[in-house]
């Protein structure tokens, strides 16, 4: 059996291609760039964009309901207003239960929890995303509870409750039907559906003493958040 042994040729090859495979490394400070943490102000930032800018969706889909832009003009607003944190929270939960790619996730779950809401609001928005995510709502489940979220009578200064209750009505009859189809197996699933809007309700009062915690840290918000959220 002979010895293997390398050539000094070999030897000079090894170290031209080690040379170049070190220079052509992702330099340090990249990598650091894409793992960084990112600061509270800039999570708070970032949560404040997507939220305004979820905010300008939800006006647009609301409108985009049959029979909601011939209600009162006063109770599109009271509706709007008074739907538009749990539309938000039940959007949220929507997009963190969705596949996203490797790791996304945790980065997302990491700026929301670093982004200046305090511990005790964090706990119960995270256990409401997964009690959503843990549901697996096909697309059409989604728009029509968020739908009936937006649609709810018994908001504050809605005059006219009997009209929304029209418009609202069809839409949980519809999810009903719907539930049944995609969920042959879970008679209960339309159940545990609307237990996710009671559960969204409460979010609305953590969010109220979000915002009232905010202001104390002197955290700005956008024109379009402060109107919606009736704060500054
Ligand atoms: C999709 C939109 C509606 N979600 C959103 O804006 N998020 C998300 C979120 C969740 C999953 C994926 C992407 C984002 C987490 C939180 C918010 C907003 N709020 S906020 O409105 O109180 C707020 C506004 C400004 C500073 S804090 C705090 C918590």
């Amino acid at each position: 059996k002979e010895k293997v042994e390398i050539t000094k040729e070999q030897e000079a090859l090894m170290k031209l291609i080690v040379e170049a495979y070190n220079k052509h490394q992702i330099p340090q400070d990249v990598t650091k760039q894409l793992v960084r943490f990112y600061s509270t102000e800039e999570n708070f930032l970032l949560l404040t964009e997507i939220a305004t800018s979820q905010v300008q969706v939800l006006v647009e889909f609301t409108k985009n309901i049959p029979g909601f832009l011939s209600l009162d003009h006063e109770d599109q607003i009271a509706l709007l207003k008074g739907s538009a944190v749990e539309a938000m929270f039940l959007r949220s939960a929507q997009v963190f239960s969705r596949k996203m790619p490797k790791g996304h996730t945790e980065v997302l779950e990491e700026r929301i929890r670093k982004s200046g809401i305090s511990e005790e609001f964090i706990t119960p928005l995270f256990n409401f995303y997964k009690s959503v995510g843990e549901l697996h709502m096909v697309l059409e489940e989604q728009a029509l509870l968020t739908a009936i979220t937006i649609l709810t009578p018994d908001r504050p200064y809605v005059k006219d409750q009997q009209a929304v209750e029209r418009l609202q009505e069809p839409m949980v009859n519809l999810l009903k039907k719907l539930c049944v189809l995609q969920h042959p197996q879970e008679p209960q699933y339309f159940a545990r559906l609307l237990g996710r809007l009671t559960e969204l309700r409460t979010l609305n009062h953590y969010h109220a003493e979000m915002l009232t915690s905010w202001r104390v840290n002197d955290h700005k918000f956008t024109p379009l958040l402060c109107e919606i959220w009736d704060v500054q």
